[in-house]
């Protein structure tokens, strides 16, 4: 018996189609079964009314770590190390599963109340990651952060952790969950664990996940250490390929960029978390004349400080313009793909995800343009989602086929109950410091 649910007089925000004219979409069970100016609506169990909405798909968050909402607002204006090693990773020493699942289902929240619903994240406790994914109707790539500073015990513990997570969790709710590899960074994980990272990878055919790039440091340090610079170290130790997304990619050489390109490595650009921490702009125009896949990620709500990825993709396209001094790089266009196709393809999800055509997955967003900020209609569809909206304008969100929230009310999580059992988790963590 299938589940049918008929959307009807949608504005389509497909790339491939610039008519603004109105269709219908008919979901049948989890997937996207038909697209035409209108359809039968007898024998439908759900018909949405998408009048004065623009539909899209699902918007695809390609780096976070969904449990550091915990961590909102708890240390800012501070640069990255010290965020790191001064407050952030002795917080997390408190962590433990519960605290990660809370904080993940408020992370949630958030992602769904502003249209996404595929993100990939790094962090520990994964298991009860998933769980929050599976409880929230979401979909996720996610990956133990392996962090061994050159000791070969914990480097075989860590691996062994996120090849656990790969064995329980791959493929999990109902497939809305793949597991990758994630080494933290080439300044965490040591040259062994990468290269075991690597033949694992080609082993069980998993993605890696790992922050490459991020601040002037990481490249002087790793230029102190081995006369190389991150991505020069990565290529010699063999360890790049296309199923590497890097988070970050914000200090490359020309080389290096020619280095991405030759190894179709895919980047997640995270400009919100690059200027709070104020480790730099990631040359984004140029990587995209190169045709390399760049993505965008929002990096832990503590860096952000929020997991708005519409508010994210015009700051990457302004950041763009601003540092570039041209106000034709970065279109809402070209932002709208690295939420949409581009994150797919990092994800190595892009037959299931990413676009809305027949036959993919039915994950799709309507936004709603009956608001102060996006009236009059801008002259495109992508201008007035890029430049004039934000999460907040985000109507209804279907994941897999089911509603997650309907006229900006959430169907399947409690809102109100996460965030006091969210408020509880950091007043514990607090004085547990
Ligand atoms: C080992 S799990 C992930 C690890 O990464 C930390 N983290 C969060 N944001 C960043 C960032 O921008 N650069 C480097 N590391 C980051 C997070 O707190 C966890 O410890
Ligand atoms: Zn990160």
């Amino acid at each position: 018996m299938n589940n049918t649910i008929l959307i009807k007089n949608a504005l389509i925000l497909n790339l491939n189609n610039f008519e603004n004219k109105k269709q219908s979409l008919l979901i049948k069970d989890d997937l996207i079964a038909e697209i035409a100016e209108t359809i039968d609506e007898g024998n439908v169990d759900k018909i949405i009314d998408a009048e004065g909405k623009i539909l899209l798909p699902g918007l695809i968050n390609t780096h976070t770590h969904l449990s550091m909402t915990l961590f909102r607002g708890l240390a800012d204006d501070l640069s990255l190390d010290s965020w790191l090693n001064d407050h952030i990773w002795p917080m997390e020493a408190n962590l433990n599963g519960d605290y990660c699942y809370i904080g993940a289902l408020l992370g949630a929240v958030e992602l769904i109340k502003s249209g996404t619903t595929t993100f990939s994240d790094m962090y520990f406790y994964m298991e009860d990651v998933a769980r929050a994914v599976e409880d929230a109707g979401i979909r996720a790539v996610l990956s133990y952060g392996m962090i061994d500073f050159g000791d070969a015990e914990r480097r075989e513990a860590e691996i062994e952790e996120n090849l656990q997570l790969f064995k329980s969790c791959n493929g999990m709710a109902d497939g809305r969950i793949k597991v990758f590899f994630g080494p933290h960074s080439p300044y965490t994980a040591s040259e062994d664990l990468l290269i075991k990272v690597r033949e694992l990878a080609d082993e069980y055919n998993m993605g890696i996940h790992i922050h490459v790039s991020e601040t002037e440091k990481e490249i002087n340090d790793s230029l102190d250490e081995r006369g190389l610079r991150p991505f020069e170290y990565l290529e010699k130790i063999g360890f790049l390929g296309p199923d590497v997304v890097a988070a970050h990619c914000v200090w490359l050489s020309d080389e290096e960029i020619e280095i991405i390109k030759k190894h179709d490595v895919k980047v997640s650009h995270n400009p919100c978390s690059n200027m709070k921490l104020a480790s730099g702009i990631a040359p984004v125009s140029k990587l995209i004349e190169n045709d390399i896949c760049v993505s965008i990620g929002t990096d832990g709500a503590s860096s952000n400080n929020n997991l708005d990825l519409i508010e994210e993709l015009k700051t990457a396209s302004l950041l763009q313009k601003v540092s570039t001094l041209d106000p034709k790089v970065l279109t809402s266009d070209e932002a709208i793909t690295m939420a949409t196709i581009k994150g797919a393809e990092a994800l190595g999800l892009e037959n299931e995800i990413g676009s809305i055509e027949v036959g993919k997955k039915a994950d799709i967003i309507l936004i709603d343009t009956n608001s102060a900020n996006m009236v009059p209609d801008s002259s495109s569809l992508s201008s007035n989602v890029i430049y004039s909206a934000n999460g907040s304008n985000v109507d209804t969100t279907i994941c897999n086929g089911k509603i997650l929230m309907e006229n900006k009310k959430l169907t399947v999580l409690d809102e109100q109950e996460i965030y006091d059992k969210a408020r509880k988790a950091i007043k514990e963590l607090k004085e547990a410091i």
